[in-house]
């Protein structure tokens, strides 16, 4: 999907590209970005190209108060005046065969198609919910693919898309307006009378780049947006409604649709305004306003992945990817995409140190969800700004190393002769197309394969895709007549196809005796498999093995979104549509026998969930079987641990796990894709102050019997901060004999019981002696009921030193200790 030939070279002879911008004319029944023929003005390369490489902000730095990457910066962006339509590739170029006088540099940035671009979406939505209930409050998702598919689906077919209209034309025109569930005003570029004129000079710049601009709906958005950001700045200075344009600038690019611009308009206004989803609903409908708030929860997840660097250790961050594309519309992940990549465009605004965390953080969780998508542009563009700020020096030194060995015009010169040498020969292709490698890719294979940059063949690479496996042989032939090949660099893979399946033949030969070009020569069937199959180029760029139930996710998306795409370019029938019908997609979870694009024949759709847990304020990523409940969680993460037991959900509200920042119920909640649950609620000091007095209560009135019932989530609390590490004690039957034992460590205490005391000197079911009287609570003899009896005792507070004295000496515990008890309920509970 990130190679573009597919998407450029299908055109029939003479064939005239797309528009950059959304053409209201061609929009219906729903437009799929078609490339286009930029005119020279618009030949501007944007995509992971030596002018985004080596281009620097002109932003200053500025420090900031916020946190979150979105509400820091801003600079002017370097997009050219007229943009060229989607453009995808780093420095892609692509040659149409039959079109009359092709300029490959005419048809840069027209490589790189991506199933982004179509995600068109409806006005509204049937996954979408009533506007009063917050997200937070768990919307009730199904099952890994039911859900994951609903969205994917639900992106391009399910419903008409909102067809773009130029200014002044009323709705109807293009959409039902009765189908609406919001109302558009009559005249919208009156609506806003008041907004200043730097947005007019905005709105007016955006819409001279993209018709799309000129939507009611985007319109709508856009003085929408302004109202709520209005006087808010970036990092930069700059006024914050210029990011929101940005983001929108991008989402346009790539040929998103209406919904989605207008969204990508809106996508801070949730988290950063006055306004809230129902706001949005009013006044945009479902679909924006689910889509908004889909990119808040990304927002906030990334953030909390950030805090707690979650997406540093791999398996977690694999998970992280999977989440993120399964639990919002993918439309929202490629927003948060666009967010992303202008925030990244412009950090140069930010402290050195944020720039680092956002880089780190982007490199690790937005860079492959790019990957996934196929979006190869923004891939390549994120990459090469974090590797700048991960790596100044490589990236310092590598760069002007570039600049001396990529020449720009030996890549469409080398097309060209391509191109004519094929023609003489009378073989035809199917496309042509060629691509400088970003700097980073280039750096990362000369890490990975330990090369010197002079030893990366491929940083100029042709692909070739022509009709049948014997022209591929013929067009190698004409190849090695036209060039020296560098020996030892050709591999056959059509007669010996890698063990994933993939076929090619690759060529090195050498252009004007030093360039280095890898030539790939492919069938349109083998360029499919290569970009959808099983070989497909994002899994061969991630590497390593991951869930068939992943595998099958992400290539579902793919390919229904790129058989969406194909099948709906009504002026160039694509390979992709011609080799396989015009058929709709697959219904999941079945792909028909002969879906040349399914990994298997059936997807797993009881594939795992992943959930985001909280504990202790850590953060970790959690798969757990489909089906599974809270209670489910709750007792894997405690196993061995009574704390957990099905005894042990909380009579009082305040005290249960919450799931999405609420409460629950009931402990057989089934759990969703993406949920946050956090099973150390934050107890405000006034429940702590009343249980303290309930549990007072209780053990003036109860009998001396109890069993060990630390919690560390409330002993932290009780202590009044976040430092406690450990408290012991010391479990007794009735006979005197010690049955149990149990500390409790904020920062360790994840043991099996999640109260593992550590360095105090005994371990967890051990019967040790207590390291001071203070610190001893006793078990009495009856466990039936239990009753616990809590010595006043002491924690010891922050990180014991290493001569074993505690830093800050003991702290009394209060109350707030013996709130775990009243997690059992019929428990009864006392202070000694
Ligand atoms: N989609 C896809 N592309 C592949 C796969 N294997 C190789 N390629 C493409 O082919 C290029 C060259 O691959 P090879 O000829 O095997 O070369 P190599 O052994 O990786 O070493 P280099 O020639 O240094 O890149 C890669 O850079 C990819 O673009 C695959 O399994 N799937
Ligand atoms: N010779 C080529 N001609 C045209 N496009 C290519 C060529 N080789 C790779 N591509 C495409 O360029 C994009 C960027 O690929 P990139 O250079 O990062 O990796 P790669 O060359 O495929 O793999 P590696 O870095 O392992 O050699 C991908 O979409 C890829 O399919």
């Amino acid at each position: 999907m990130s190679v573009p030939a597919i998407a450029v070279y299908t055109s029939p002879p003479g064939a005239v590209h797309a528009p950059p911008e959304h053409d209201a004319s061609s929009r219906g029944p729903a437009p799929c970005a078609a490339a286009a023929p930029p005119s020279a003005a618009g030949s501007h390369r944007h995509a992971g190209g030596l002018s985004c490489l080596f281009s620097s902000p002109s932003a200053a730095p500025r420090a900031t108060a916020h946190e979150e990457l979105g509400a820091l910066w801003h600079d002017r962006s370097d997009e050219p005046l007229v943009a060229p339509a989607a453009g995808f590739g780093g420095g892609g170029y692509s040659y149409p065969q039959s079109s009359p006088s092709p300029s490959p540099l005419k048809l840069r940035d027209h490589l790189h198609r991506s199933p982004a671009s179509l995600f068109h979406s409806p006005p509204s939505s049937p996954a979408s919910r009533s506007p009063s209930v917050s997200w937070l409050a768990g919307r009730e998702r199904d099952r890994l693919f039911s859900s994951f598919v609903r969205n994917a689906l639900g992106s391009c077919i399910d419903y008409a898309p909102v067809t773009s209209l130029p200014l002044g034309v009323p709705a109807a025109a293009g959409v039902d307006a009765a189908e609406l569930a919001f109302e558009l005003d009559e005249n919208l570029s009156e609506a806003e009378p008041s907004c200043e004129r730097y947005a007019h000079e905005l709105l007016a710049g955006a819409q001279a780049r993209h018709r799309i601009f000129r939507d009611e709906l985007v319109v709508k958005a856009f003085f929408e947006a302004e109202r709520a950001h209005r006087g808010q700045k970036r990092a930069s200075g700059d006024p914050y409604l210029q990011h929101c344009v940005e983001t929108a600038v991008h989402l346009a690019k790539i040929g998103a649709n209406a919904t989605v611009v207008s969204a990508g308009l809106l996508h801070d206004t949730i988290d950063d305004s006055f306004m809230d989803y129902d706001d949005i609903f009013r006044l945009f409908g479902a679909g924006v306003a689910d889509l908004v708030e889909g990119v808040s929860k990304l927002s906030h997840l990334s953030k909390l992945a950030r805090d707690n660097n979650t997406a540093s250790r791999t398996v977690e961050a694999d998970r992280l990817h999977t989440m993120f594309l399964a639990m919002a519309d993918a439309r929202a992940v490629l927003i948060k995409l666009a967010d992303r990549l202008h925030n990244m465009k412009t950090i140069e605004a930010l402290p050195m140190v944020k720039q680092q965390r956002f880089a780190k953080e982007t490199m690790e969780i937005f860079v492959p969800l790019a990957n996934r998508l196929g979006i190869a542009s923004w891939k390549d563009q994120l990459e090469n700004i974090c590797f700048k700020h991960l790596n100044p020096e490589e990236h310092k030194e590598l760069s002007s190393k570039l600049v001396m060995s990529f020449d720009e015009a030996l890549l469409t010169s080398t097309l060209d002769k391509l191109d004519k040498g094929l023609r003489d020969e009378g073989i035809s292709y199917h496309s042509l197309s060629g691509r400088h490698k970003s700097l980073y890719s280039i750096y990362s294979k000369m890490i990975k394969k330990n090369l010197t940059m002079d030893d990366v063949h491929d940083i100029h690479g042709l692909r070739l895709v022509v009709e049948t496996e014997q022209d591929c042989y013929r067009a190698l032939d004409i190849v090695h007549k036209l060039w020296p090949r560098v020996t030892g660099r050709f591999k056959d893979y059509i007669s010996h196809p890698k063990l994933n399946g993939y076929r090619s033949l690759h060529t090195v030969i050498m252009c004007e005796g030093v360039h280095p070009f890898e030539i790939q020569i492919r069938t349109k069937e083998m360029h499919l498999q290569a970009e959808y199959g099983f070989a497909a180029h994002w899994r061969y760029k991630e590497g390593g093995c991951r869930h068939s139930f992943v595998l099958q996710m992400v290539e579902w998306a793919r390919w229904v979104l790129t058989w969406q795409c194909e099948a709906m370019s009504k002026e160039r029938p694509s390979a992709l549509a011609s080799s396989v019908g015009v058929r709709p997609p697959c219904p999941f979870p079945l792909h028909s026998e002969d879906c040349p694009y399914s990994y298997s024949q059936q997807c797993n759709h009881e594939g795992p969930i992943f959930v985001i847990m909280l504990e202790h304020d850590k953060m970790s990523v959690q798969e757990v079987p489909a089906n599974s409940t809270v209670v489910d969680l709750m007792e894997r993460v405690g196993a061995n641990s009574p704390r957990w037991s099905p005894y042990s959900f909380p009579l009082k509200e305040e005290l249960r796990p919450r799931v999405n920042h609420k409460p629950i119920s009931d402990p057989n909640r089934k759990l969703s894709m993406g949920d946050v649950v956090e099973l150390t609620p934050a107890l405000p000091h006034k429940s702590l102050t009343e249980y303290r007095e309930e549990i007072q209560r209780m053990y003036e009135r109860a009998p001396r019997a109890a069993c060990a019932l630390p919690l560390a989530g409330s002993l932290r609390r009780a202590a009044g901060g976040g430092s406690i590490v450990s408290a012991v004690a010391v479990a007794a039957s009735s006979s005197g004999q010690r049955r149990e034992a149990h500390g409790v460590s904020r920062r360790t205490g994840t043991g099996p019981s999640g109260v593992r005391p550590q360095g105090i000197g005994f371990e967890e079911g051990a019967a040790a002696a207590p390291q001071a009287k203070d610190q001893e609570f006793r078990i009495g003899a009856a466990l039936e009921p239990p009753v616990v009896l809590f010595r006043a005792g002491c924690l010891q507070r922050a990180r014991p030193a290493a001569h074993g004295k505690p830093e800050h000496g003991p702290v009394p515990i209060t109350g707030g200790a013996l709130v775990g008890s009243v997690f059992w309920p019929g428990l009864t509970v006392g202070l000694l």
